[in-house]
């Protein structure tokens, strides 16, 4: 079924990942640069980056740019299980404290509604499908975003966690756009 593919993908990914993460010293700085740039004007806008965890691409050099650059930054925080995730400020002088899942998080800060969002994956494919930790977080997160107000995902990943195909359910969120160590994928490709 469905879950199962789903748990095939997440480990080939996660291999993948776990390879390119440690090779990853060359390769941050032209991901957070391809990133940087996929953004655009920071100035008047609510981000939401997220502290790395595991051997994910870590977007923090990305998120001090902007924050200098005049955007406000939030990072996400597990309210409950099946629930979408809520946004709390984040600037590089928060004090941060472990969170419950792996990521820390900040020990206060106001709660954010992003505009745009730097989301971490296990694996993505050439159609903009991601799949994540397998918690739902992110796919609820975006259709209430998306519900209300326009709303950017920017994917943030190294290209070897590109599959062919991740296997996709109807609750599934599609990404905006896709950032590598390459750049954005497939720029105007089909999406059908
Ligand atoms: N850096 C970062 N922060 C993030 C996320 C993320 O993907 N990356 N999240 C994005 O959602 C949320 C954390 N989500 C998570 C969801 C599940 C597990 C986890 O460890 N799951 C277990 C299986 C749990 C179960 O099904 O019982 C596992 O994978 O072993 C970790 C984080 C919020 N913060
Ligand atoms: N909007 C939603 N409403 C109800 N259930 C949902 C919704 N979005 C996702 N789910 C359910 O959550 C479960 C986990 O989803 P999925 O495996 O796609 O998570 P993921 O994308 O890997 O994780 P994450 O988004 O947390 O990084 C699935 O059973 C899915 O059907």
């Amino acid at each position: 079924m469905i879950q199962d593919r789903k748990a095939t993908a997440r480990a080939q990914a996660f291999a993948a990942r776990k390879q390119a993460h440690a090779e990853a010293s060359a390769i941050v700085p032209s991901a957070i640069s391809h990133l940087l740039a996929s953004i655009g004007q920071p100035e008047g806008r609510i981000i939401a980056g997220y502290m790395a965890m595991r051997t994910e691409l870590s977007p923090l050099p990305a998120m001090v740019a902007l924050h200098a650059a005049g955007a406000r930054l939030c990072v996400p925080i597990i309210e409950a299980k099946g629930q979408p995730l809520a946004f709390q400020e984040w600037t590089p002088e928060s004090e941060m404290i472990p969170g419950p899942f792996g990521a820390s998080v900040p020990a206060r800060g106001a709660w954010l509604t992003p505009d745009t969002l730097i989301v971490p994956l296990v694996a993505f494919d050439a159609r903009l499908n991601r799949l994540g930790y397998g918690g739902g977080f992110y796919d609820r997160t975006l259709e209430r975003l998306r519900a209300a107000a326009p709303t950017r995902a920017i994917g943030f990943a190294y290209a070897a966690q590109e599959l062919p195909e991740v296997p996709q359910e109807p609750t599934d969120q599609p990404l905006d756009a896709l950032i590598t160590e390459n750049g954005p994928l497939a720029a105007g490709a089909p999406r059908a």
